[in-house]
């Protein structure tokens, strides 16, 4: 039975669902050193924020196939070394969209309204109605640094309340932040305009400290700053001394550069005109429950072999295509395995080309697949969906992508063309049905072929008796022929045979192939 390491606190909902195919460790506060000596014996990794995933981490779990980060983001992961290790990395991107977005609001509107210290004053004993004068956020300018998912929840909700929207976000086109109600502007604009400015981008390299002392400087003095995003993005010492010496009104903040917050921090001194929260922003029943059971099934169903929903390292696989393009994923490795071994193994350049209806789908799986396929020879099974296309690059392979819907032998095939030590080779492939893969095609002579083990291609002359003649070669080897299948164009000119064998092809067997008298060249390939 695999093994799963949970390291931070997961709703039970998340357990449950692993528990049916794995054993589960619960193992929350270990330490760097710790992780590093207990992962060699795991096949996955659950984690929220607070376990860092390093590089030594990645590279000490030999048998990690997945790592899980129930919520949003994976900054604390290592993701190129995961990736470089053909270790998938899964998220929850919108299981805890709606808590974070509520958490801000609440920050924005408790802010304003000076409610944590309102609070504290009257358990203390006192009735401060004049300390607490507070202001509204209706009419006011909001401006939303990251217009994503939960800044677009954001924006709804701001603009339900009466607040006059601006967005920063260079990924985004103008007329989706319209369709928000929002207005697309420059960062320094928005930061000069807004009365409060809310943070939701990841925490990238391009975002540290995107918000420091001379940003901060554009503010209104009368604005304030949300950050339920990630520590980091402010540069934290900036922030205190811009509310302390009143360049800005206040800020809310949920995420820190370091967590657990240092005791020493600015952000703990600056007194009243700052809220602080211990990175609550995903903390509600709900949202805990969606991220883990989001998680624990994607883990679950790699572990069993299948893919992922949302994985965000491997490249361009969206959810809702991949049981679509399932069948045609089995296929294109199939194919890249099989024109891999006609091409001589050393492949440096592939061509995959998508035909019929195929070719109006997501292209990107299918060549991962196909690649997958072309190094399994070389690398076995240290490739994966998730390093193929690393592992093609830094092979120097140059990968074309074509497409040609109107080839319609097929509701969809695949045909892939492939130069290596053998020269130039082509494959083609269907699927018929639900999911039965063929070969159609090899070096463009038409054949009909199921797959198999153990398979033998030959190139010869179209003439009579080399058909029997290579039936009892491999008879007196010893070798049981499944079915067999001659592809021509013209009689008696050029020819394919592919031979689908029982058992594989003994040493020696293909130089007596080769000596037959109109066989031109012969090839066994293993799938
Ligand atoms: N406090 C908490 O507990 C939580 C924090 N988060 C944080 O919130 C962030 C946002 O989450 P979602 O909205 O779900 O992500 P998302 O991916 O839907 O949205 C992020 C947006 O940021 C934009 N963006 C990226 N780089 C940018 C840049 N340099 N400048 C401006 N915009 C940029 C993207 O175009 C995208 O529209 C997450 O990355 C995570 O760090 C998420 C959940 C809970
Ligand atoms: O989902 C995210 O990005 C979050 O920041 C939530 O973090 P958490 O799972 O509460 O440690």
């Amino acid at each position: 039975m695999p093994k799963v390491l949970v390291s931070d606190p997961i709703d039970q909902a998340g357990i449950d669902i692993l528990s049916q195919v794995a054993q589960v460790d619960v193992n929350t506060g270990l330490s760097a050193a710790e992780l590093v000596r207990i992962i060699p014996e795991y096949d996955a990794l659950m984690i929220r924020s607070g376990t860092q995933v390093t590089k030594e981490i990645i590279e000490a779990g030999n048998l990690l196939k997945i790592i899980g980060r129930a919520g949003v983001g994976v900054d604390n992961v290592d993701v190129p070394a995961a990736t470089r290790k053909g270790i998938v990395v899964v998220n929850s991107p919108e299981g805890n969209t709606i808590a974070a977005a509520e958490h801000a609001i609440a920050m924005m509107l408790s802010m304003s309204r000076h409610i944590p210290e309102a609070n504290a004053s009257v358990k203390s004993g006192k009735w401060e109605r004049n300390r607490f004068i507070g202001v509204e956020v209706y009419k006011k300018t909001l401006g939303i640094v990251g217009l994503g998912k939960i800044g677009s929840h954001f924006a709804a909700s701001a603009k339900a309340m009466g607040m006059k929207l601006l967005a920063y976000d260079p990924f985004i086109s103008a007329e989706r932040a319209e369709q928000l109600g929002c207005r697309l502007v420059e960062l320094e604009l928005l930061m000069r305009e807004s009365d409060y400015i809310t943070l939701h981008i990841p925490k990238t390299p391009e975002t540290k400290h995107l918000i420091n002392a001379e940003v901060l400087s554009k503010m209104k003095p009368t604005a304030r700053i949300i950050n339920c995003a990630r520590g980091g993005i402010i540069d934290e010492a900036a922030l205190a001394e811009a509310i302390k010496e009143g360049k800005i009104a206040g800020a809310a903040i949920d995420v820190y550069e370091h967590e657990p917050l240092e005791a020493d921090s600015p952000l703990r001194s600056v007194g009243q005109n700052i809220v602080l929260t211990p990175h609550l922003g995903a903390s509600t029943a709900e949202a805990q429950v969606n991220v883990a059971i989001d998680v624990a099934e994607q883990i679950r169903d790699v572990l069993l072999g299948l893919p992922a929903r949302s994985a965000v390292n491997i490249p361009g696989i969206f959810p809702d295509s991949i049981e679509k393009l399932k069948p045609y994923l089995q296929l294109a490795e199939t194919l890249g395995n099989l024109v891999s071994q006609l091409a001589g193994g050393r492949v440096d350049y592939l061509n995959v080309q998508l035909q019929g209806e195929l070719a109006n789908n997501q292209s990107q799986p299918v060549v991962v697949a196909a690649l997958k396929g072309l190094l399994s020879q070389a690398l076995r099974e240290r490739v994966n969906y998730v390093n193929a296309s690393i592992e093609a690059k830094e092979r120097g392979i140059r990968v074309v992508e074509t497409r040609d819907a109107s080839i319609r032998d097929y509701t969809g095939s695949l045909h892939l063309m492939a130069k290596g030590t053998l020269g130039e080779h082509t494959v083609t492939g269907a699927v018929l049905g639900e999911n039965e893969i063929r070969i159609t095609s090899v070096d463009d002579f038409p054949v009909n072929v199921s797959p198999t083990h153990h398979m033998l291609f030959t190139l010869h002359r179209d003439m009579p008796g080399i058909i029997g003649k290579i039936g009892s070669q491999l008879g007196s080897f010893n070798v049981n022929i499944a079915s067999m299948q001659v592809g021509r164009k013209i009689v008696r000119g050029d020819a394919v045979m592919v031979l689908s064998l029982d058992d594989p092809l003994p040493e020696g067997i293909l130089a007596e192939i080769i000596k037959v008298p109109g066989i031109r060249d012969a090839y066994t390939v293993n799938l």
